[in-house]
C-alpha cells in the first residue's frame, strides 16, 4: 500500500495585480484584481514505503508547492493527497509524528542558542521522555558526526554543521516520511556527501520514505532510484533514472585516447566531435549506433583508451526543459 498517494493534485494561487502609480494604488485598494497562477496541475503519483524518490524540475516548476500540500502547510485547490493514510491538511498529531519537512533555505534552530536547546524544545513538542530524547540525540548525532557541536551557539557553526544540526532537529521524533527541499543547498562538497550518506543510512535503518528535491544531481544519483520530473506544474516523467536518460538523452559520450594526435575530419566519421586536445577526444554518439561505432573505432584507430559515459544528468535535465524536448 502506498505511503504517499497523490491523485489529480492541483494548486492555483490567486495573485493580486497592481498597476503602477497613484491611480493603480487606488484601484488596487478599492477594486482589487486577481490573476491565477496554476502552480501544480493534475499531478498524480504513488510512493511505496521505504522508497527514496527524487523530485526534479526547473525553478518555479511546482516542487515546493507540492511538498507544502503533502505536508499540509497549504490546502490543495483540488485533488486528493494522502500521506501515511492521513489527509495532510488536517495536521492531526498522529500525522505530524510521522512526517518531517526540511527546507534547505529555512532554519528552525534558534540562532543565538546552542542547538541542544532547540532540540529540547522539539523533544517536548513531540512528547519524548528524557530517556528517549537522550537516546535519539545520541544516535542521530553520532550518525551525523555532530555530537561535539550541539552545545555551542548555532551562529558559531559552519553551514555544513548547521545543516546537520537542522537535520537532527527535524528527525528527533523519528519520522517515517521525510520531505526534503534542497537539503544540501549551498553546502560544500564534503558536507553534501556527509548529508547524503546520512540520509542513505537513515533510510536503511528506519525504512523511511524520502521525497527529495535538489539542484545537485549528485544527490539524486547517489540516493534515488526513481525520479519524478515536474515542468510547469505538470508531471512529465515518473520512473527510473536510467529511463530518464534513455528517453531524454538518446546519445552517449565516447572519450578516446589515441597513440598519436587525432584529426577532426577523421574522428567526425564516428560521431560529433565535442572536444579535441592533442590525442584525446570526446565524441557524441547515438545510443542506437554505439556498439557498431565503438567496434569501428577500435578496428580503425590506434586506440589506447576508450570510455563510454552517459552525458551529465544536468545536461539531460537542461535538454528536457528546452520547450521542444518536453513536448
Ligand atoms: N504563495 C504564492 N503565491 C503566489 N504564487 C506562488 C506562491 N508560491 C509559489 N508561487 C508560484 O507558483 C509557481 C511554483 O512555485 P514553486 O515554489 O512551487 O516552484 P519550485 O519548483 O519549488 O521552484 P524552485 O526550484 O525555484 O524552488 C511559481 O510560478 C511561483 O511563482
Amino acid at each position: 500500500m502506498p505511503i504517499i498517494d497523490v491523485a489529480a493534485l492541483k494548486k492555483v494561487y490567486p495573485i493580486a495585480i497592481k498597476e503602477p502609480g497613484l491611480k493603480g494604488t487606488l484601484n488596487h485598494f478599492f477594486r482589487r484584481q486577481y490573476r491565477n497562477v496554476e502552480a501544480v496541475r493534475q499531478v498524480s503519483f504513488q510512493i511505496e514505503p521505504g522508497e527514496v524518490v527524487g523530485f526534479l524540475g526547473p525553478n518555479g516548476a511546482g516542487k515546493t508547492t507540492t511538498l507544502k500540500m503533502l505536508t499540509g502547510l497549504i490546502h490543495p485547490t483540488s485533488g486528493v493527497v494522502k500521506v501515511a493514510g492521513q489527509v495532510p491538511f488536517r495536521r492531526a498529531p498522529d500525522f505530524l509524528q510521522q512526517i518531517t519537512l526540511v527546507m534547505g533555505q529555512k532554519q528552525q534552530l534558534l540562532w543565538d542558542l546552542p542547538a541542544m536547546d532547540s532540540l529540547r524544545i522539539n523533544g517536548a513538542i513531540y512528547g519524548l521522555s528524557d530517556r528517549t530524547f537522550r537516546d535519539r540525540v545520541s544516535e542521530l548525532a553520532t550518525m551525523l558526526d555532530i555530537a561535539d557541536k550541539l552545545k555551542q551557539p548555532v551562529r558559531k557553526l559552519s553551514l555544513g554543521e548547521r545543516m546537520k544540526a537542522e537535520m537532527l532537529a527535524a528527525l528527533i521524533h523519528q519520522p517515517k516520511v521525510l520531505f526534503l527541499d534542497e537539503p544540501t543547498l549551498g553546502l560544500d562538497v564534503n558536507a553534501q556527501v556527509a548529508v547524503r550518506e546520512f540520509l542513505k543510512e537513515y533510510n536503511r535503518r528506519y525504512e523511511a520514505t524520502i521525497l527529495l528535491t535538489s539542484h545537485y544531481m549528485a544527490d539524486i544519483t547517489a540516493l534515488c532510484d526513481r525520479v519524478l520530473l515536474i515542468y510547469q506544474g505538470e508531471l512529465i516523467y515518473d520512473g527510473g533514472l536510467d529511463g530518464l536518460l534513455n528517453r531524454f538523452a538518446p546519445y552517449r559520450e565516447v572519450k578516446v585516447e589515441l597513440a598519436q594526435d587525432a584529426d577532426v575530419g577523421k574522428l567526425a566519421q564516428y560521431g560529433e566531435v565535442e572536444t579535441l586536445a592533442g590525442c584525446t577526444a570526446s565524441l557524441i554518439v547515438q545510443r542506437a549506433d554505439l556498439t557498431e561505432t565503438v567496434s569501428r573505432m577500435l578496428a580503425d584507430l590506434p586506440v589506447q583508451d576508450l570510455t563510454v559515459t552517459d552525458p551529465p544528468i544536468e545536461e539531460v535535465i537542461g535538454r528536457v526543459f528546452q520547450a521542444g524536448a518536453v513536448a
